[in-house]
C-alpha cells in the first residue's frame, strides 16, 4: 500500500482505479472456512470523518479509516475546498480543518468516483457557501439521481446546473444568504438528510430534517460530538432532527468502526461453508446499521455475539460465525434502511435457505450504483436460482444448503456489493460462479480478496 497521502489519492479515472481490462474472477466451492476475519473501518463514518474535519476549526485525527477508493476520493476532494489532509501511516489520518463557511472554491472538477455519499454530501457541505464547484462520478455514478439533494439545496439558496434529469455533471452554485429549510425526506435516505444537515451548518437559524423511518445516524452523532447544537424527536410526521446553525465544530478524534456492510461477506461466505467456523471481531451494530444480523438471527443463522462492548461511540461486538442451515423469512420492508446494502448478499444467501426469501419496500435498490434488484434476480437466474422480481423487491425461492447449482456468470454493472455477493454465493455453490469484473471491489473492500483467502476461500481469475 502506497505511504503518502499523494500516492492514496491519484486522479480518478473513469473506470474502475487498478487494473485496465476487467477482472473476472470465480469463486469455488470452499468448505471448512475458518479463521479470524479483520474487517477495514466503516465507509460511511470515514467519509464524514473527513467532512467533519474539513469544517471543524484545528486538527481532526482518524484512526481506522477505510482507504478504499470511495473515500480516498472524499479525501481528495477535501483537499480541493481547503483542508489540509494528510496520511501518517495504514488507517491513520489528520485533517486541519477550515471551518465551516469557510470552505475554499475547489480550482477543478470534483470527481466523486463510484460514490453517491461523496458526492450527495459534499454537496451538502458546500452548498450554503459563497463558491461554486462541478462535480462528476464514473459511470455508474453519472447515472445516479441528484436531485433529491439537490431540491433541497435549492431551499436553502442554491442553484445547480447539470444534466437533464438531475444528473452528474453538474454546477452547483453555494447560496450567498443562505436560509435555514424545514425538509421532510420523500424516500428513506441517510444521504439526503446528511446533505441537508450539513448545508444546514452555515444557515442561520433552526434546519430540521423529517424522515419518515431512521436511517443511519453517523451525521448526527458525529455533529453533536463536534458541538453542534441538535435534538432528535419522534414527532406525527416522523422521525426529526433539529438543527441549530453556524456552530463552531470543534475537531474530534475518531476511532473507526469496522464495518458492518463488508463484514456480511465473510459472515455469509461462513453461512454458506460446510464446517465452517469464523470469527469477525469488532463489528459497528449501531441499531440504524444492523437489519441484516437482525434478519440472520430470524433466518436461524449460529452467530454468536460475543464481547459487546462500546467503541468510538458505537456499539460493536465479536461476531462468531458457523455453518448453519437457513430458512427463509419475509424481511419486514421496515427494516430495510438498516441493511440497504445488504439486500445482494441476502439475496444471494437466501438461495441456500430453505423456502422463499421475501424482500419488499426496497425500491431504492434500484437507484444504487447499479439496479441492484435487476442486477441481483439476473445474477441468480443465470446460476440456476429461482426468483420473482416485484416492483419494489425480490422474492428468492431457496432449496437449501447445498442446492445452488452454480456455474454462471454475473454481470457486475460498477457494483461492488453484487460482485462480493455473487461471489460469496459461488463458495457454497455446485459448480464456480463468475463475475465479469471484480476491481468495483476496491471502492469499499480493497483487501477482500486476500481476507477471503486467508479464511480458505477460492476465488480465482477465471479465464
Ligand atoms: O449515508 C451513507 O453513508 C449511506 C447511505 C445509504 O444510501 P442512501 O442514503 O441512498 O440510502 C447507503 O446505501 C450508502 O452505502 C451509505
Ligand atoms: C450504495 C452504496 O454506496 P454509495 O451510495 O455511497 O455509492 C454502497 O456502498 O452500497
Amino acid at each position: 500500500m502506497p505511504s503518502s497521502t499523494t500516492d492514496m489519492t491519484a486522479a480518478p479515472a473513469d473506470e474502475p482505479r487498478g487494473e485496465d481490462a476487467p477482472l473476472r474472477l470465480a469463486a469455488h466451492a470452499s468448505p471448512g472456512l475458518s479463521g479470524t476475519a479483520t474487517i477495514p473501518g466503516d465507509k460511511s463514518v470515514s467519509h464524514r470523518a473527513l467532512i467533519f474535519g474539513t469544517l471543524a476549526v484545528g486538527e481532526t485525527r482518524i484512526t481506522g479509516l477505510l482507504e478504499g477508493e470511495d473515500v480516498l476520493d472524499t479525501a481528495r476532494a477535501m483537499r480541493a475546498f481547503g483542508a489540509a489532509v494528510t496520511r501518517d501511516g495504514p488507517g491513520a489520518w489528520r485533517v486541519q480543518g477550515v471551518g465551516t463557511g469557510a470552505l475554499a472554491e475547489p480550482a477543478d472538477v470534483i470527481d466523486c468516483g463510484n460514490s453517491g455519499t461523496g458526492v450527495r454530501l459534499i454537496m451538502g457541505m458546500m452548498a450554503t457557501c459563497p463558491i461554486s464547484a462541478t462535480f462528476t462520478g464514473d459511470g455508474s455514478l453519472r447515472h445516479r439521481p441528484m436531485g433529491r439533494v439537490l431540491d433541497p439545496l435549492a431551499l436553502f439558496g442554491a442553484r445547480a446546473v447539470g444534466r437533464r434529469g438531475g444528473l452528474l455533471p453538474l454546477t452547483l452554485v453555494g447560496a450567498e444568504a443562505p436560509v435555514p429549510v424545514r425538509y421532510a425526506t420523500p424516500m428513506a435516505s441517510a444521504q439526503v438528510k446528511s446533505a441537508v444537515l450539513l448545508a444546514g451548518l452555515n444557515a442561520p437559524g433552526e434546519t430540521v430534517v423529517i424522515e419518515r423511518e431512521a436511517t443511519r445516524d453517523h451525521t448526527e452523532r458525529m455533529l453533536m460530538a463536534a458541538g453542534a447544537e441538535v435534538s432528535v424527536s419522534e414527532t406525527p410526521e416522523g422521525h426529526a432532527i433539529a438543527l441549530t446553525g453556524r456552530p463552531e465544530l470543534r475537531p474530534l478524534t475518531v476511532a473507526v468502526p469496522r464495518d458492518p456492510s463488508s463484514a456480511a461477506f465473510p459472515v455469509a461466505a461462513a453461512l454458506v461453508s460446510e464446517g465452517a467456523e469464523v470469527l469477525v471481531p469488532g463489528i459497528c451494530l449501531n441499531p440504524t446499521r444492523a437489519g441484516f444480523y437482525t434478519t440472520l438471527a430470524e433466518m436461524g443463522a449460529e452467530i454468536a455475539h460475543e464481547n459487546p462492548r462500546e467503541e468510538g461511540g458505537e456499539p460493536v461486538a465479536d461476531l462468531r460465525v458457523r455453518f448453519s442451515a437457513l430458512a427463509g423469512v419475509e424481511v419486514p420492508p421496515e427494516r430495510a434502511p438498516s441493511m440497504i446494502d445488504e439486500y445482494p448478499m441476502l439475496a444471494c444467501l437466501a438461495a441456500s435457505a430453505e423456502g422463499p426469501t421475501v424482500m419488499r419496500g426496497i425500491a431504492e435498490l434500484r437507484v444504487k450504483e447499479s439496479d441492484r434488484i435487476a442486477a441481483t434476480v439476473a445474477g441468480l437466474r443465470a446460476n440456476g436460482v429461482a426468483v420473482d422480481e416485484h416492483e419494489d423487491g425480490m422474492t428468492v425461492h431457496g432449496r437449501g444448503p447445498g442446492s445452488v447449482p452454480g456455474g454462471g456468470l454475473v454481470a457486475t454493472h460498477l457494483d461492488h456489493r453484487i460482485a462480493m455477493a455473487f461471489l460469496v454465493m459461488g463458495l457454497g455453490a455446485r459448480a464456480p460462479v463468475t463475475v465479469d469484473d471484480a476491481r468495483p471491489i476496491a471502492t469499499s473492500f480493497p483487501d477482500f480478496r486476500t481476507l477471503m483467502a486467508g479464511l480458505g476461500a477460492r476465488i480465482q481469475p477465471a479465464g
